[in-house]
């Protein structure tokens, strides 16, 4: 279980709470206005930015002085933060081994990751050699063989079409399942928030919002989403 304790953050003159939990294998959507604290969020649970006040929680262990590298978390930026100078295989063993000193049975790892998001026979290529879709699969097996309980998203999709979007956050899901892990994930996509089937925070006015059930925060929107929403 994730427990964001009486959160207090700050960046500049910009202020946030949140106060809720999240149980293991819950699927998060994290929505809101631009500007309104929706990354701000996801660099305090990952570790980037310590909270003026309050507590993270992990399973009841105390996260809030942990650096990044010791948390549970693996992170998919928007920029998917692939080497282009590095094989896809080289840059999925980025995330078993930043030395890149893999054993047999991590490289057999990192090519297991790739075939699982559909990049089989890919492992030899350079990033900039595949699609927008193939650099998130790729940048998602990293993330995979990372091994960590809670994925934090931020937009990590938002350069693709709607199609493929959809088509990942499908993959996303299912790997999930497979995994039992957790997931926080930044949209400004309703659709999105849809898709991923799950809970749904907005993020508005200095405030995180305790997640709802996304189908009944939609069926019912409160003020704030309805205004954003539009
Ligand atoms: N390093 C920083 N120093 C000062 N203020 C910052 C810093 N980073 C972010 N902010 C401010 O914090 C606020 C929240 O930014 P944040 O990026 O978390 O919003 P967001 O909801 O993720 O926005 P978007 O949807 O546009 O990505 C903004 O007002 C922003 O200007």
């Amino acid at each position: 279980m994730l427990q964001l304790d009486d959160l207090r953050l700050r960046q500049g003159d910009f202020r946030l709470t949140a106060n809720w939990t999240l149980a293991e294998g819950d699927r998060l959507a994290l929505i809101g206005p631009s500007g309104a604290g929706k990354s701000t969020l996801l660099a305090a649970i990952a570790g980037f930015l310590r909270p003026d006040s309050g507590a993270l929680r992990w399973n009841g262990a105390d996260l809030t002085a942990e650096p990044p590298a010791r948390r549970p978390v693996a992170m998919l930026f928007q920029d998917q933060n692939l080497f282009p100078h590095l094989s896809i295989l080289r840059n999925v063993g980025l995330g078993i081994r930043p030395d890149l000193r893999l054993n047999a049975a991590q490289r057999a790892q990192a090519l297991a990751a790739l075939e699982r998001v559909g990049l089989g026979g890919m492992a030899e290529r350079l990033p900039g050699s595949l699609s927008g879709g193939q650099q998130s699969r790729a940048a998602l097996a990293r993330v995979l063989v990372q091994d960590r309980p809670l994925l934090l998203l931020d937009e990590p999709f938002s350069a693709l079409g709607p199609a493929l979007r959809a088509e990942m956050l499908d993959l996303v899901t299912a790997l999930l399942d497979e995994t039992g892990g957790t997931l926080i994930m930044v949209s400004h996509a309703p659709e999105d928030a849809r898709r991923i089937g799950g809970l749904l925070s907005l993020v508005d006015e200095g405030h995180a919002a305790a997640p709802v059930p996304g189908g009944e925060a939609f069926a019912n929107p409160s003020p704030g989403l309805r205004r954003y929403l539009g």
